[in-house]
């Protein structure tokens, strides 16, 4: 029998470490004093003392090679939901979910923190102050939310104190921040289109965003609370600002903010839902033709019509979680950090 000794519980792997939140992650991790292995399917920027492994987490023996001498691992790796496609997300958000817990209970890694989505609940319907016993969407809008909800399963269902193996799940919601390559891109470029001219209903949904400093806030915490007896074992915990805010006002202020204009008229939310349906219907059936990608999808409408805020309590009582970055101070220097999205920019 092969004996392993235990790594120390500083040295951990962050699956889709290239991405915007995983870079993040990441560099916090190293200013903490982790050692950090990064794995993902493409490497975008260097840090010293991180050590990159180019891999697709549906690999395990590419997998294992890196999970060696780690004994935690952070996964926030995912297709863009943008992508909107069903066989890549089941084969990477699914297929390749089990791979990376096989993985780790093979190179007996004790810790997987998985990146997760509120959206796991959200049907198009109003959440307000939405805790983490809601169930998951039994009709999700997208793939994405789909394959999410399904990640989410098989990764709190793997955690096993019999095995030595504990799992925990951080449902962040809508993450912006620097070098964010999906919200305020997307935000900008249908705004110089000259389509941000509408709110989407009445224009008073409250909804979160979160900024991504205080979202790896959270998953530091929460591996750092994941132990044998803690209350995290197995669970998901949502990780927000703790400031709800009106969709709407959100999105002018990062608007007017980078010089562009804050959307006025006003459009009846069932109407653009409708729309959104239809054009989506149509570019599906087109799909074997022509791959066309809607700016307004209904997830997205959806999102813009409804309320969708969630209590991050769970997190506040089981982990000391606390919001490092205050709401305005975050799209302050988010709307800084994107000096080329302004206008005449
Ligand atoms: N951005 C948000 O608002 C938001 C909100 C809630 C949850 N999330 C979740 O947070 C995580 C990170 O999201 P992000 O916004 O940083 O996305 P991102 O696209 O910037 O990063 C995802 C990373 O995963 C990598 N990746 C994709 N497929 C891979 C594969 N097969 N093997 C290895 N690496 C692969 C990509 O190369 C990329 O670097 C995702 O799990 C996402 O579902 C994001
Ligand atoms: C075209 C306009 C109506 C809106 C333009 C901005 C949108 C691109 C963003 C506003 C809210 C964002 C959001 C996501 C993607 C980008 C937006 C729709 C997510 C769906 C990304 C995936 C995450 O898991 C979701 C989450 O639960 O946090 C995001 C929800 C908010």
């Amino acid at each position: 029998m092969t004996t392993r000794i235990r790594p120390s519980s500083k040295r951990c792997a962050v699956i889709g470490g290239s991405g915007f939140l995983g870079r993040h992650l990441v560099e916090r991790l190293v200013e903490k004093g982790y050692s950090v292995a990064v794995f993902d399917i493409a490497q975008r920027y260097e840090v010293p003392g991180v050590v990159f492994h180019q891999g697709d987490l549906c690999d395990k023996q590419a997998l294992l090679k890196v999970f060696k001498d780690v004994s935690l691992v952070f996964h926030c790796a995912s297709p863009s939901p943008a992508c909107d496609d069903r066989n890549l997300f089941w084969k990477v958000n699914v297929e390749g979910t089990r791979t990376v817990i096989q993985a780790c209970q093979e190179a007996r890694v004790q810790k997987l923190v998985l990146t997760s989505s509120a959206s796991v609940v959200f049907e198009g319907i109003d959440i307000k102050n939405g805790k983490e016993d809601l169930p998951y969407a039994k009709r999700p809008i997208d793939y994405y939310t789909e394959t999410k909800i399904q990640q989410e399963k098989v990764v709190l269902e793997a955690c096993s104190k019999e095995k030595d193996f504990l799992t925990v799940a951080i449902r962040p919601h809508g993450i912006f921040g620097p070098r964010d390559p999906q919200l305020v891109p997307i935000l900008v470029d249908t705004a110089r289109k000259g389509k941000m001219k509408f709110i989407i209903g009445d224009g008073t949904n409250l909804v979160d965003f979160t900024y991504v400093e205080n979202v790896v806030h959270g998953h530091i915490l929460a591996a750092e609370h994941l132990k044998p007896d803690s209350p995290l074992c197995g669970k998901a915990y949502h990780i927000t600002n703790d400031e709800p805010i009106r969709f709407w006002d959100f999105m002018s202020q990062v608007l007017v903010g980078l010089g562009y204009e804050a959307p006025r008229y006003h459009l009846p939310y069932t109407l653009v839902y409708g729309i959104a349906m239809l054009l989506w219907l149509i570019t599906f059936l087109l799909r074997p033709l022509v791959n066309i990608k809607p700016t307004f999808t209904p997830m997205r409408v959806a999102l813009a019509g409804t309320h969708h805020y969630y209590s991050c309590s769970r997190a506040k009582q089981d982990m000391g979680y606390q919001p490092v970055v205050r709401l305005q101070e975050a799209i302050a220097r988010t709307v800084a950090s994107y000096p080329h999205l302004k206008r005449g920019g």
